[in-house]
Formats: structure tokens, C-alpha cells, sequence
């Protein structure tokens, strides 16, 4: 069964990543006239939507209550923008939150009228439909208005639905700010090519080739990411001498952790 994109959505905070949902659900076809934004500031790409029929920055009051209203401000910035939406609730509206460590409970306190909220936490590949969100309803989401959610995050890429919200903050350490990782990594093997004598270019482009190079074989590979990582080892060779670095006791995997367990402190102090 097909579920039709909302009527209306309202996305408040067209910033990085309300901006790349935003690609996505244009990319999967809902109509820039059902669309809505309201940010402070918007990107000269937000004001070309608008040229298109878009509505930007609208007087608040002239709204109607809307199908689907996403908050995507960043989370300190939630009472500021909160008091304006309560009145754009209506009975059957979804309040698709992406905002890191703000909770159900966190939602509803700003938002007396939501009754059906989703609390989602995506990822920037979203704007090439690549993302992966991880997402759970509150005790007031119908099984209609979780469809409609599960349309707008699987235009955008895949999801997985949880039962148990105390997750989102894990998922948000692992694949939220896991696409920084990666960007960093590929900063890291540049600087490394540098550093072996390089030219700064070449190693940029060689990293950035790499590192979307793999990325897009254990995209398309059935095989595990072990089973590749094999793949490229020799027996004997340089790869190997390589992974004694990486997968040592102090190698790459408790760096990771320690990384994870730090964005996920953090998700829990954003909390409230
Ligand atoms: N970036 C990412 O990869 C991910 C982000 N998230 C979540 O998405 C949310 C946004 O993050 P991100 O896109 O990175 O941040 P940004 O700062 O890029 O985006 C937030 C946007 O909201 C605007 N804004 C500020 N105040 C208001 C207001 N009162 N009403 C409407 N808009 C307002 C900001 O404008 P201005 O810049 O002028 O202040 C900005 O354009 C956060 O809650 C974050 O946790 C979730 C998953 C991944
Ligand atoms: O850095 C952040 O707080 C947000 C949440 C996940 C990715 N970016």
C-alpha cells in the first residue's frame, strides 16, 4: 500500500538537516505548495523554493493546522520556538521530532496540544535519500499516522521503528553523528597521504575516493563489513601490517566506543 505524502507540513528550522529532509521529500515528490518553513534566516535555497510556491516565514497566525509539523531547530533552541506552534496542532497532527536527547516527555511539555508525536533521529545522507533514521511513537500515534511518518523517513532513506525510546540516544551516537565519523576519517587518511609525502590534492582526492569508494561497496555488497575488510588483506602484505595498528587492544574499535559514548553523554545532557 501506497501512503500519500501529508497534505500540509510545517518544517520549523530549515537548517543542515531540516534542509537535507527537506531535498529528500522534494526529490520523492511532495509538492513544494504543501510545504511551509519557518527559520530566522534561510539559505538563499530556501528562498528559491519559495519562488516556486513554497511558503516561507509566513505570519504565524494566517496558518491552518497542519498534517505533519517537523521540528528541527537545534535542541537548546526549543522553548524559543515552541510557544509560536502549539496553535498549529490540530487533532490529527504528527509532530515529527529530529531534535537530539529531547524526549517525548520533553515534546509534550512544550507542546500541550500534540497528542501523536514521532521521535526521530536521521542522518545527513538523507538528502540523497541514503539516510537511515531510527525512530519511536509516542503512546498516541495511530497506526495511520505512523504510516504517514514511515512515508517521509523512508523517502529519505531506511528505518527502523524501536518500542524503546531510552535507544534514540544510542542511535544518535552511532548513525546521528556517525556520518562525521566517517567525514573524518577521510580527513585522516588525507592527512596521512600528506604526511607520507603526497601532494595535498592528490591525497584529498585519494581519501575521498576511498572512503565513498568502500562506502558504496558495503552499500552494494552482500558480503559483511569483515568479509571485506578480508578481502583487502593479503596474506603478508601492507594491509595487514596495517590492521596490527588499527585492530590493536588500543587500536580503532575502543577510540570508537569512547567516541560514541561522548555523543551519547551528550544527547542525555540535551535532555529536559
Ligand atoms: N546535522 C545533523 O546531521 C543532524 C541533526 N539532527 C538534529 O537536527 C536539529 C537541527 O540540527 P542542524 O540542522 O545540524 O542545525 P542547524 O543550526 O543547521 O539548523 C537549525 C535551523 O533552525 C533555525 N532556527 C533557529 N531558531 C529558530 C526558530 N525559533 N524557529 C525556526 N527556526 C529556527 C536556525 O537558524 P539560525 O542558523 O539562523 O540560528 C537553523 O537554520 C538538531 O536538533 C539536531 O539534533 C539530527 C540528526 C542529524
Ligand atoms: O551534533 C548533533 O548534536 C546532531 C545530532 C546528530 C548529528 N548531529
Amino acid at each position: 500500500m501506497t501512503v500519500a505524502l501529508p497534505a500540509s507540513l510545517l518544517l520549523v528550522g530549515a537548517g543542515k538537516m531540516g534542509g537535507a529532509m527537506l531535498d529528500g521529500w522534494l526529490k520523492i515528490g511532495l509538492p513544494p505548495a504543501r510545504i511551509t518553513v519557518i527559520d530566522p534566516y534561510p539559505s538563499p535555497a530556501m528562498q528559491a523554493l519559495a519562488d516556486k510556491g513554497l511558503t516561507l516565514n509566513p505570519a504565524l497566525a494566517d496558518l491552518a493546522p497542519q498534517a505533519v509539523l517537523v521540528l528541527a531547530v537545534k535542541p537548546q533552541m526549543l522553548d524559543e520556538a515552541a510557544p509560536q506552534l502549539d496553535r498549529l496542532i490540530g487533532a490529527d497532527s504528527v509532530i515529527l521530532s529530529i531534535l537530539a536527547g529531547k524526549t517525548i516527555t520533553d515534546i509534550k511539555e512544550r507542546l500541550p496540544a500534540a497528542r501523536a508525536i514521532v521521535r526521530a533521529m536521521p542522518n545527513l545522507p538523507a538528502s540523497i535519500g541514503r539516510g537511515v533514521t531510527a525512530a519511536v511513537g509516542s503512546s498516541g500515534l495511530t497506526l495511520a499516522q505512523r504510516d504517514l511518518a514511515q512515508a517521509l523517513l523512508s523517502g529519505v532513506g531506511s528505518v527502523e521503528w524501536l518500542d524503546d525510546e531510552s535507544l534514540i540516544d544510542a542511535v544518535t551516537a552511532i548513525s546521528g553523528s556517525g556520518p562525521a565519523y566517517v567525514f573524518h576519517l577521510a580527513e585522516c587518511l588525507a592527512e596521512a597521504g600528506r604526511t607520507l609525502g603526497l601532494p595535498a590534492d592528490v591525497a584529498v582526492r585519494l581519501a575521498r575516493a576511498t572512503v565513498s569508494g568502500a562506502g558504496e561497496l558495503l552499500h552494494q555488497s552482500d558480503l559483511a563489513a569483515g568479509t571485506l575488510r578480508e578481502n583487502v588483506t593479503s596474506k603478508g602484505g601492507t594491509t595487514a601490517a596495517a590492521l596490527e595498528v588499527l585492530m590493536a587492544a588500543d587500536g580503532l574499535q575502543p577510540l570508537i566506543l569512547r567516541t560514541a559514548q561522548a555523543a551519547k553523554r551528550r544527547a542525555a545532557e540535551l535532555s529536559g
